[in-house]
């Protein structure tokens, strides 16, 4: 298994970064005499199932027999409002939290307590945090490569590529040399973005992505989103509270309440449901969906 992570805030700074960037198995390193040790080619979405899973934080019960089924290649949303365990969930996707209880199965591969038995088959995996927190002392195509570069994944010419193409995969193409400490957030999200397709991942993960965005820029996000889906095929699992969001750029969206999932379905399904909670969130908290 292979992470591939974007550093997150200031506060988890380079410990984790570096922790993080270095979980490469190396059974992943393969043929000799290729630009690349690591076939970058062969990225695969992952399916993701999530079965009765608890955790707690001292007395607080914070995930509550959670159950979800994320199909490969699928781009999917868990909204909900602040604090029911919309991050926890997703950072035990990405292990990097254990569950009480409970099982995540990657392609059908337990995570946690029978891993090492049968565990997953390698595969890439990149989650964006909160903030894009990129390297400021670094270019952006620095910022982009720092991963291929420190592993010395590739040869530098086929780095210079890998970097040209990835920006240019989410509109910023010839931005390599611009100084990251100039660019405006949404360009920073981008080029966050950017940094985690480095390592075409088989399974991407945002955390809020469109926290402290404009709405114009938020728009021009959800766009590039909806873009990569187009041009990659790996699974994309998005946590956030902009229902708008979630409704423009999802296959489907789970609704996360107190702890449990209260709802799974095509953002139409979504936007038509009965359930109180699901019409309580559209209505009072995003003020109504856009456009309607
Ligand atoms: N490491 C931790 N230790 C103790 N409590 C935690 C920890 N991480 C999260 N929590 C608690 O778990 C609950 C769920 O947190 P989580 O961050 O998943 O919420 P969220 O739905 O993502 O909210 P937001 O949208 O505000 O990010 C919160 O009450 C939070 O305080």
């Amino acid at each position: 298994m292979v992470f591939v992570s974007q550093m997150d805030s200031a506060h988890d700074g380079e410990g984790l970064f570096h922790k993080l960037m270095h979980g490469l198995a190396p059974s992943f390193f393969h043929k000799e005499g290729c630009d690349c040790r690591v076939d970058l080619t062969d990225t695969r979405g992952v399916s993701i199932r999530i079965e009765n899973l608890n955790k707690y934080f001292g007395e607080k019960h914070v995930l509550k027999d959670v159950n979800l089924a994320i199909n490969a290649g699928e781009t999917f949303c868990i909204i909900g409002p602040s604090g029911t365990g919309k991050s926890v969930l997703l950072r035990h996707i990405v292990k990097l939290d254990r569950p009480d209880s409970g099982e995540i199965f990657i392609d059908g591969h337990p995570v946690f307590v029978n891993a090492g038995k049968d565990t997953p088959s390698d595969y890439r995996y990149s989650m964006v945090f909160q903030s894009s927190a990129l390297f400021n002392s670094l270019t952006v195509g620095e910022n982009v490569g720092l991963w291929l570069r420190e592993k010395r994944i590739c040869k530098e010419h086929r780095i210079r590529e890998i970097i040209r193409e990835k920006l240019a995969m989410v509109g910023l193409e010839n931005t390599e040399q611009l100084k990251t400490s100039e660019l405006s957030g949404g360009m920073k999200k981008r080029v966050a973005i950017a940094r985690s397709l480095a390592m075409n991942p088989d399974l991407i993960l945002y955390d809020e992505p469109t926290a402290e965005l404009d709405p114009v820029t938020t728009d021009e996000l959800a766009n590039t989103i909806l873009k990569l889906k187009e041009t990659t095929k790996n699974t994309t699992i998005i946590v956030t509270h902009d229902l708008n969001f979630a409704l423009y750029v999802s296959d489907r969206i789970a609704m996360m309440h107190d702890g449990r999932i209260v709802d799974v379905g095509t953002p139409t399904e979504i936007k038509a449901s009965q359930n109180p909670i699901v019409r309580g969130f559209i209505y009072t908290t995003t003020k109504g969906i856009k456009g309607e």
